[in-house]
């Protein structure tokens, strides 16, 4: 075993089983519940779902950022029961500080806008995919972590930022065969509510303990919904307009209930003009109910929203900030389902085996010159040419370089191109 550290102590397999085994000697190989491993195959999904979502940020002239995982804990209490706050996987690091595994992207975000602060010109435009965690009891036996793509637009307070970051979700579906037969993007603003409230004039000291009632449209019923509704003191006039306006699902239903000079409604409007001119509109429909069903009957994909006041809530002036987060499983499941899973399988250039063990030096300076050239070379020896042949077969090498005696001699070596079994001898010094 080697270490590239100035010095560090070297451990055999030995001493990792023997120090770190159970009763039957074997250390425990699954990973903590709730997580996932990625063996290669896995990994190689993974890699290229991450390109997808890296290509679509530079297609959109996005930033890449980055953060840690482990934050402060202060970043993340909010309301009061909100799931977030309640499934927080949260701890006391050895200096008595208050830490998480994050649970989501957004704080992060602006912890590093507001650090920034003047020496960033908006609008910003940032991605990040990283590691999310959740401490969630193992009851429905669900993940605990997952990776989310995060796009998030600073500065820009009209619905271009929306507009924007739905062409990315769309361009993102498009990359991976997916169509808007298979998703539905469902559009509303939190305004449409703030416009009904000021509709039956209910004073603003009641719209967040309504927008919390109407936050579990997701999982309550509607009658359940009306009966906390009325206990906050409302009218049964206006806890019906609410209800009602709550399940419009056409913009110009609800332009008719609500008017067209509302604000709401003449964003919804522009949005969706713009929709047109992007060519994503029939990937896109108005829902008034989306703005407040958490993880309602289907399963989401990705989310996000505008969050123009969240600066504030760390203590900075507010700027408008609108972002979305895409996870790495549900998508995965669904392409799964449509049959859309890109080909896995290994692929690698070239497999240099020495046919004798004296060989075995020049076949390394041979796999040294290939992989400057930049090919991919896996040097294999103490084979049997049969499980060689096997074994460039199954991680589909494109070329089988042998490294013979009598070829050696003669400054030569044997090519054997698998796809097409033509075999022919080169120069060493002109092997490509
Ligand atoms: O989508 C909410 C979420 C956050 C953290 C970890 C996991 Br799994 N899921």
């Amino acid at each position: 075993l080697f270490s590239s550290a100035a010095s560090s102590s070297t451990l055999t397999h030995g001493d990792i089983a023997s120090t770190h085994g159970d009763a039957d000697g074997v250390v425990e190989v699954n990973p903590p519940r709730g997580t996932r491993d990625f063996p290669p195959e896995d990994m190689r999904l993974r890699t290229w779902l991450f390109d997808q979502f890296r290509e679509v940020s530079r297609l959109m002239a996005f930033e890449e950022v980055d953060f840690p995982v482990l934050e402060s804990e202060a970043l993340f209490i909010r309301k009061a029961g909100e799931e977030i706050t309640q499934q927080l996987y949260n701890f006391e690091d050895k200096g008595g500080r208050r830490v998480v595994l994050r649970p989501e992207i957004t704080p992060s975000l602006a912890r590093l806008v507001i650090k920034q602060g003047k020496s960033v010109s908006l609008p910003l435009k940032w991605f990040t995919i990283g590691q999310c965690w959740r401490y969630e009891r193992m009851t429905r036996g669900r993940r605990r972590e997952h990776y989310q793509w995060n796009m998030d637009i600073f500065g820009v307070p009209k619905v271009r930022a929306e507009a924007e970051l739905l062409h990315a979700i769309v361009l993102l579906f498009q990359r991976l065969g997916i169509t808007s037969s298979d998703v539905g993007i469902r559009v509303s603003s939190r305004k449409v509510l703030q416009a009904v409230l000021n509709m039956y004039s209910i004073p603003d000291h009641l719209f967040t303990q309504v927008c919390v009632i109407v936050d579990k449209l997701g999982k309550m019923t509607r009658e359940e919904i009306e009966k906390e509704l009325v206990s906050t003191g409302l009218s049964s006039e206006a806890v019906q307009g609410i209800i009602d306006v709550l399940s419009i699902k056409s913009l110009s239903k609800l332009e008719e209930v609500l008017g067209s000079d509302v604000e709401a409604v003449a964003d919804l409007k522009k949005l969706f003009s713009f929709a047109e001119q992007y060519g994503y509109a029939d990937w896109i429909c108005f829902d008034a109910s989306v703005a407040f069903d958490r993880e309602g009957k289907l399963r989401a994909i990705c989310g996000g929203g505008r969050y123009d006041r969240l600066l504030s809530t760390f203590g900075s002036e507010d700027i408008p900030a609108c972002g979305f987060g895409f996870g790495d499983a549900v998508i995965v499941e669904l392409l799964k389902e449509k049959g859309l899973l890109p080909d896995m399988s290994r692929q690698i250039d070239d497999i240099v085996f020495p046919l004798d063990e004296e060989l075995e030096g020049p076949a390394s300076s041979i796999a040294s010159s290939l992989r400057k050239k930049g090919r991919s070379v896996e040097l294999v020896e103490d084979k049997r040419l049969k499980w060689v042949f096997k074994h460039a077969e199954r991680i589909n090498a494109s070329r089988l370089i042998l490294v013979g005696n009598s070829e050696w001699e003669r400054g030569m070596v044997r090519v054997k191109v698998l796809s097409t079994r033509e075999e022919f001898e080169v120069k060493t010094s002109e092997l490509e």
